[in-house]
């Protein structure tokens, strides 16, 4: 765990860039740090790994206070990326990535192997460790990036718009693969973003910050975006609160009947009863994307708009068809669920 104890970080031209900032960051969960430009969300991040000092006040890392610790030494022990990656041009990215294993004295080809492995958990081929960094897209850089701040296998990640200079599709690709690697590696992970959909995806906490380095609330992103604590947050949220919200929930406890097997539109499976189309009755046909249970709400709205029916498919984990359910039913449900939350206007 990471606790901040009256933090408070004046710099020397008088800018206070975090206000008596007391915040609990939990041991193997994601805590994104959100907020406009300027609000202290970098300054916070730094001063985990004391690449800025407090002015005052404590930071505990694993309940040890970071400013006890050699400076260095409590670096390598914290992985960090950047935008952009942050990679050595000079060097090869199985040698950025085996910088940290290296610094830390391992000998050269463990640390080559190590790098080696995690080009592969990070989705990336084996030939590309002997490329140059500027030889790689951006998605496989911050890639890299992350490979590097993983290699000696840190307890925390300490990460600064990591994916905010790639286009939306990559961006999704890379928060996907990080979600995959923290279900395994469940690393205390603090994560700043301007961008509310992303904390909304990868949060577990979501700290929302306003200028002058004010922590204005900290919650789940369910509570976060069912209960803002005032304007400020509401606003920074977005008009599309409720649909966030949706986002999040899954189509699990949503009722589902029988596919029609007659009426103007059907259903057609294939052989092993997967669904193929929609088919009217005079052949025309329409494409159908099925969902499981653990596709959200918001995904199941959107297919029912789309659908010729109102009706989406669900399948099993073989894809497998198990039934159906109505746009109505999508919509009570989530109107029942956003009443339990007591969802604030
Ligand atoms: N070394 C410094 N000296 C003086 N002021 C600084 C320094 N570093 C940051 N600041 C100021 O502190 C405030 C907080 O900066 P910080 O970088 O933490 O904000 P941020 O929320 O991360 O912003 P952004 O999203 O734009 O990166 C800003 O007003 C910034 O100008």
């Amino acid at each position: 765990m990471i606790q901040f104890d009256a933090v408070h970080k004046r710099f020397p031209n008088g800018t206070t860039a975090v206000h008596d900032l007391s915040l609990e960051m939990p041991e193997g969960g994601v805590t994104v740090l959100v907020g406009s430009s300027g609000c202290g969300k970098t300054t916070t991040l730094r001063m985990v790994n004391r690449m800025v000092e407090p002015t005052s006040g404590t930071i505990r890392v694993g309940g040890r206070d970071v400013t006890r610790q050699d400076a260095a030494e409590l670096r390598r022990s914290i992985g960090y990326v950047i935008q952009q990656g942050g990679l050595f041009p000079h060097r090869t990215v199985l040698d950025n990535i085996a910088t940290v294993p290296l610094l830390l004295g391992w000998n050269r080809r463990k640390a080559r192997a190590r790098a080696a492995e995690l080009l592969e958990t990070v989705g990336l081929a084996t030939d590309a460790g002997k490329r140059y960094p500027h030889q790689l897209s951006g998605g496989q850089q911050q890639r890299v990036g992350v490979a590097r701040a993983l290699a000696a296998d840190p307890p925390v990640l300490l990460m600064d718009e990591p994916f905010g200079a790639v286009d939306p599709v990559v961006r999704t690709q890379l928060q996907d693969e990080l979600l995959r690697l923290q279900k395994e590696l469940n690393k205390t992970i603090v994560f700043v973003t301007h961008d509310i959909d992303e904390a909304v995806r990868l949060g577990d906490r979501i700290a929302v910050f306003r200028t002058g380095g004010h922590l204005v609330q900290c919650a789940a992103p369910e509570e976060l975006l069912a209960r803002p604590a005032d304007d400020f947050v509401a606003e920074f949220l977005g008009a599309e609160r409720g649909l966030k919200l949706l986002s999040l929930r899954t189509l699990a406890a949503v009722p589902q009947g029988p596919a029609p097997d007659s009426g103007t539109w059907t259903l057609v499976l294939d052989e092993a009863r997967r669904p193929l189309h929609w088919r009217s009755a005079d052949d025309a046909e329409r494409p159908v994307r099925p969902l499981g249970d653990s596709d959200s709400l918001l995904s199941a709205l959107n297919e029912s708009v789309a659908s010729p029916t109102g009706l989406i498919a669900r399948v099993d984990a073989d894809g497998e068809l198990t039934g159906v359910t109505s746009r109505d039913d999508i919509l009570e449900h989530a109107n029942r669920a956003h009443a339990e939350l007591g969802v604030a206007a």
